[in-house]
């Protein structure tokens, strides 16, 4: 549907008034799972979210985060941020970019677009870059998809590929990316008996090396140009595996922290650096982490970094990384469209709102709430405030992070009467989880906690209602298990967890605003994310539109 041709007007709720402000707390990987030590959740001290559950059943519930639930191919994929609140703000499940790139490649679509046309004139006579995450994370990309498109581009003419890698270490286990790179060696080995000259031209750990996100650091973007375009990089190796292991030992990096290098051949030459005539795919299909190498690689001017050279190359995308940007222009695989978000329904309807974040989880409640897009529907109704996340650090040294002031900004949002809806997202669970380090995510969920007290106080002064939430689960299981659940030993010690999990996430409801014969209903068990949404409207006075996913609420007469 065009978006000229939508009616925005809302249906008035027959039952909820308006003009209540609400608050909407997404809590970053704050999942629900059986109390254990690994379960940083539970050990915290979470007075608050601990006393939103003895709200349960009317006043609190679990909600599907993960797999089919979020538009994930399938119910082993963990949740990620992205489909959360894509969900959260669509009300809708939108077959996700994972899932479109899978059909794209099992259907040979990928190879007959636009996209991949543009970047085949440069077989001929110009090499094939691949840049992205090589895990089989299923977060941001896939290592079979990766696998797929260099055999589909070999198939196709492409004569010369480098492959830049970038290590995980977050959705999959530290040190798992020796083994992913040495199934990638073994894909261009194959490709070399084919006649196409393919290697691996540089790498680094995505946390330091290429995968920022909202312009948090863009020394993290000059890193990967260095290696990527320029071919420089002060570690130097003869191989990717060498790389790897020897940095892991020295300077004893883990896998999403380590330093870029370059691959060179027995001249000291990096063996890939990207030049004119050159293609260039970025191959993970996730957007957050692609906008700010994509600007980079698209953009005749910018001024972030200097990029000493900037070559003419053909680039694609994976996807369309921000559908308002347009960016790239070129892409392989169309993004979901998401469109007729709740942001831009309540906005039409009078709804003002107000989001807030810490920059490494910004985009989350603004650019992904509203379905990939970014700016405002409408300045006018809208406010969205970003404060500048630390830099340079792991966020196990600094697990409250920016809770408190999130939480203060809300709370004078709430305060200020200004707005309708205050939305925010805690990212201490999450950034903190994704470190490993169990004594430090248990301190960030106690700051998060903290963080929804100050707003819930401020919803009780003005007589407003919250909604608590999460996007998906992180900190309440830390290590990895096996099928039964118990903690998988490898040589006699567990192996901690970075990653999401495939845990249902709480949502809770409440506030002195909240009529009092609103409940959760009992005919959604199955209720996930994209629930979320029509409860949200239904809390502001209005009817969800009838193809939403329908509201977990509903109002009895007491
Ligand atoms: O950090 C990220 O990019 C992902 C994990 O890969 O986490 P989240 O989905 O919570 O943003
Ligand atoms: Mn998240
Ligand atoms: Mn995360």
């Amino acid at each position: 549907m065009a978006n000229s041709a939508v009616s925005w007007k809302l249906l008035d709720h027959p039952k909820l008034p308006k003009g209540k402000p609400v608050a909407v707390i997404v809590l970053d990987g704050w999942g629900e799972a059986n109390p254990n030590e690994y379960n940083c959740i539970h050990t915290a001290e979470t007075p608050v979210m601990d006393s939103l559950k003895q709200g349960a059943p009317d006043k609190w519930r679990l909600v599907k985060a993960h797999g089919t639930a979020v538009g994930l191919p399938s119910d082993d994929d963990m949740g990620n941020s992205e489909v959360g609140h894509n969900a959260l703000g669509a009300g809708r499940i939108f077959a996700q970019g994972a899932k479109l790139v899978d059909l794209a490649l099992a259907s040979g679509k990928i190879f007959e677009g636009e996209g991949f046309k543009y970047i085949k004139e440069s077989f001929e006579t110009g090499t094939l870059h691949l840049i992205g995450l090589l895990s089989d994370g299923g977060v941001h990309s896939r290592l079979d998809q990766l696998q797929l498109l260099l055999k589909g581009a070999g198939e196709r003419g492409a004569k010369r590929i480098r492959v830049h890698i970038l290590t995980d270490g977050r959705d999959v286990l530290d040190g798992s990316s020796i083994g992913f790179v040495e199934t990638l060696e073994n894909d261009l080995a194959k490709l070399r008996e084919k006649g196409v000259d393919a290697r691996i031209a540089s790498g680094g750990g995505r946390m330091y090396v290429t995968m920022d996100r909202y312009e948090n650091d863009w020394n993290v973007v000059k890193r990967g140009w260095d290696a990527q375009v320029l071919g420089e990089a002060s570690h130097k190796f003869s191989s990717a595996l060498e790389a790897v292991k020897k940095l892991r030992a020295e300077p004893k990096a883990n896998d999403q922290y380590l330093p870029p290098f370059v691959i060179v051949d027995e001249n000291g030459k990096s063996v890939g650096p990207i030049v004119d005539g050159d293609a260039v795919v970025t191959l993970n299909f996730r957007a957050d982490r692609m906008v700010m190498i994509a600007k980079s690689l698209e953009y005749e001017n910018f001024d972030k970094f200097d990029r000493v050279r900037y070559p003419k190359i053909h680039y694609a995308g994976m996807l369309e990384y921000d559908g308002e940007l347009k960016l790239p222009s070129h892409y392989l695989v169309s993004p979901p469209e998401i469109d007729r978000t709740s942001g831009e329904y309540l906005v039409h309807n009078g709804v003002r709102t107000f989001a807030c974040s810490e920059t490494v989880k910004f985009g989350h409640v603004t650019f992904f709430w509203n379905g990939n897009r970014s700016g405002y529907f409408n300045p006018q109704m809208e406010e969205y405030i970003e404060i500048p996340s630390d830099v340079g650090i792991t966020f196990n040294v600094q697990p409250k992070m920016k809770a408190l002031q999130i939480a203060e900004k809300a709370r004078d949002a709430i305060l200020s009467r200004k707005f309708d809806q205050v939305r925010v997202n805690l990212p201490n669970s999450d950034m903190v989880g994704h470190t490993g380090d169990i004594e430090a995510t248990v301190v960030a969920c106690k700051a998060a906690d903290d963080a929804v007290k100050m707003i819930l106080d401020a919803i009780e002064q003005v007589g407003g209602i919250y909604v608590v939430t999460a996007d998906h689960g992180n900190a309440e299981d830390m290590v990895k298990r096996d099928k039964s659940g118990k903690p998988l030993l490898k040589n006699g010690n567990v192996q901690i967890l970075t990653s999401h999990t495939l845990e249902p996430v709480p949502i809770a409801i409440g506030g002195p605003g909240l009529s009092p014969g609103v409940r959760f209903r009992k005919d959604v068990p199955n209720g996930g994310l994209a629930n979320v949404a029509a409860t949200v409207m239904n809390l502001h006075g209005f009817e969800a539109p009838s193809d939403y996913e329908p509201t977990l609420i509903e109002v009895v007469d007491n």
